[in-house]
């Protein structure tokens, strides 16, 4: 079943090493920064955006007036004029900072609503292509890091846009037009401050190709010790069961340092920069003061025009090194929108169809010539061809690896068939909306999901419109009413993440319960019965053979309780059918079968064990 297929360690072992050689980024993989493609992220919040640059330039403003204002009240001071003659610019002054201060609230408010606005916008559509892209890429993956992506690269994202991106034209602007009135002032400045001010927004450029490498790595680094410290906590159990945490402690360990260096060596860089922009600003407007003093001295310059130098020069770098601090925290967001821009481009195991057959009004299923490897040259299912009537049970036995799961897989539409292919009523699954034929298919998986919420929230995902008195009737069938009313709150009680706080049988009950409400044609169990215990199995498989009635039942089956129910049992090898019949006519002519029951892979059920009948067959 696709939730056994995700969660079995050898599968994700191998998919993570395959994922990290494609995933990770690699020095140079860092986009450029301003893209085409990374601006088309920001389509929802440009509006945002563009408010973001009115303010970065509205504060550029209230800079240049004050700037003015006091130069023109200093020169006053000068010449001797009276105080009540700078009274006013006193008050133009600070008027000016009170409103600035109202002007970087503002900003910092329209930065943290495009930030939202982004972030909500871009993780709707990350988790709509996951949805879309489905458990095959979901096993493909490192959890951690797809989360990485999902959660720490978005953030990055918001850094980008709501900082970086929605400030530069403002600061671009503001840095410009002070450097065009200062040319006016006086050219020989004007030219040496614009000549400042290119160096300092060519430094970013020069320092891309090395800050990109180490960005790529610091954020490899990142997503995977994101992705290994959720293996852990996910794997508490095993770790500490098998006495291996040390271990995988240390592996940790030496993982965290890899990043430690990552990120020194990331902010090395970006700290280089940084130091080289301060002299180049600083360098740049000493360098005007003194010419302004020759110049002066020279009489080419009057002390007002000197003033106004001394006072914009400042703050014609002042945008552009803000614009780099932005820059400098939104710089890993080139890295993460790498990851982003994966995702997105991932390319899903199945389409929907552009014009999809109307719904099979029959829940006959037919495998035809069914070929599916995973790996090209492994194939999990070879050639199998088998029908399976309307209202039918048929029980899949087999060896562990023999394709059993992978066979409901490919019903599910987790994947399509290379070669061959199945219909479900007579159509094709792949002529099916894929909503549609999920929709006919009831699954009850080994591995029951269940999501952190209250017991009516998981049992409502079967069927979200179901009452109080449906949710009890498949309760009460599944077996599970009983102890659900035990529970401190009754349906409202909240399971813990995947129902840690329940048994594993009182989790398969939920499911079974769960699958009773989505009242579908078509029912799959795996191994449905495999966490309940003997006691109560045989009141679970009889909801079950009631669940069953009528509709048409592919079980996995590893225990003769339920292979005994089953109208077919068959029998798979290495992904063939190797035989076909009821329990009684396997018994009889397949030495496959036989060899499975005597070796106890499918073993005995509640009442052959307590009865001691059929299984010494
Ligand atoms: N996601 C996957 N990627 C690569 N190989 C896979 C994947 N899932 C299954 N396989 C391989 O396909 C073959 C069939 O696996 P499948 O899970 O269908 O067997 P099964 O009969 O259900 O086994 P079990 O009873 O142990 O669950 C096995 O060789 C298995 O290793």
């Amino acid at each position: 079943m696709n939730m056994r297929i995700a969660f079995d360690s050898r599968r994700v072992a191998a998919a993570t090493r395959e994922s990290e050689a494609g995933r990770t980024a690699g020095p140079g993989d860092a986009v450029a920064p301003v893209t085409p493609r990374l601006l088309r992220l920001s389509a929802g919040v440009r509006g945002w955006m563009a408010l973001g640059t009115l303010m970065t330039l509205a504060v550029t403003g209230t800079y240049v007036g004050q700037g003015i204002v006091i130069a023109s009240a200093v020169e006053r001071i000068f010449t001797g004029a009276e105080w009540s003659a700078i009274a006013g610019h006193l008050v133009a002054a600070v008027a000016l900072v009170a409103v600035r201060s109202v002007l970087l609230w503002l900003r910092e408010l329209t930065a943290v609503a495009t930030g939202a606005a982004l972030k909500s916008r871009l993780r709707r559509r990350l988790y709509t292509k996951l949805f879309e892209l489905g458990p095959a890429y979901v096993q493909g993956s490192r959890t951690g890091a797809v989360q990485a992506t999902v959660v720490d690269g978005v953030e990055k994202l918001d850094v980008y846009f709501s900082r970086f991106a929605a400030q530069f034209a403002g600061a671009a602007l503001g840095a410009a037009g002070i450097l065009a009135g200062l040319l006016v002032v006086d050219p020989v400045i004007g030219l040496t401050l614009l000549a400042g001010a290119l160096a300092i927004a060519a430094t970013p450029l020069l320092a891309r190709r090395l800050q990109a490498e180490r960005s790529s790595w610091f954020w490899s680094q990142w997503r995977r010790l994101g992705a290994d410290h959720l293996d852990v906590l996910q794997g508490m159990t095993t770790l500490k069961a098998f006495d291996a945490s040390a271990g995988r402690g240390r592996e940790l360990a030496r993982e965290s340092w890899d990043f430690y260096r990552a990120s020194i060596r990331f902010v090395a860089v970006a700290n280089l920069r940084t130091g080289a922009m301060g002299l180049l600003s600083s360098g740049g407007i000493a360098l005007a003061v003194g010419l302004g003093a020759v110049r002066l001295a020279q009489g080419a310059l009057g002390v007002f025009d000197l003033l106004l130098v001394l006072l914009l020069a400042r703050e014609a770098f002042r945008p552009l090194e803000e614009l780099q601090k932005a820059y400098h925290s939104a710089y890993p967001a080139l890295s993460a929108a790498a990851g982003v821009f994966e995702l997105l481009d991932a390319e899903p195991a199945v389409h929907d169809p552009r014009e999809p057959a109307p719904a099979p009004r029959s829940g006959s299923v037919t495998f035809e010539n069914v070929t599916f490897a995973y790996t090209p040259g492994r194939p999990a299912v070879r050639n199998l061809s088998i029908h399976i009537d309307e209202g039918e049970t048929v029980a899949f036995v087999g060896r562990s690896g023999a394709g059993k799961s992978t066979l409901v897989a490919l019903l599910l539409r987790f994947f399509d068939a290379q070669d061959g292919g199945i219909t479900l009523g007579g159509i094709d699954l792949r002529h099916l909306a894929i909503p549609e034929l999920r929709r006919r298919i009831a699954v009850v998986a080994q591995a029951t999901y269940l999501f952190h919420g209250s017991v009516r929230d998981n049992l409502l995902v079967g069927d979200p419109g179901a009452d109080q008195s449906r949710l009890e009737d498949a309760a009460r069938a599944a077996g599970a009413h009983q102890f659900i009313q035990r529970l401190p709150h009754g349906y409202d009680t909240v399971v813990g993440e995947r129902g840690a706080t329940l048994s594993g049988g009182e989790r398969q009950r939920i499911a079974i319960a769960r699958a009773l409400l989505k009242d579908a044609p078509i029912l799959v169990l795996d191994e449905a019965t495999s966490s309940i215990d003997a006691k109560n199995e045989a009141e679970i498989q009889q909801a079950l053979d009631r669940l069953a009635a009528g509709r048409t039942t592919l079980a996995i089956a590893h225990r003769l309780s339920t292979v005994q129910h089953a109208d077919r049992i068959v029998l798979l090898d290495h992904g063939r059918i190797t035989d076909v019949g009821t329990h009684a006519e396997l018994l009889e002519h397949s030495t496959g079968y036989a060899r499975l029951v005597a070796a106890s892979t499918l073993e005995p059920s509640a009442e052959t064990r307590t009865s001691g009948s059929g299984l010494s067959a």
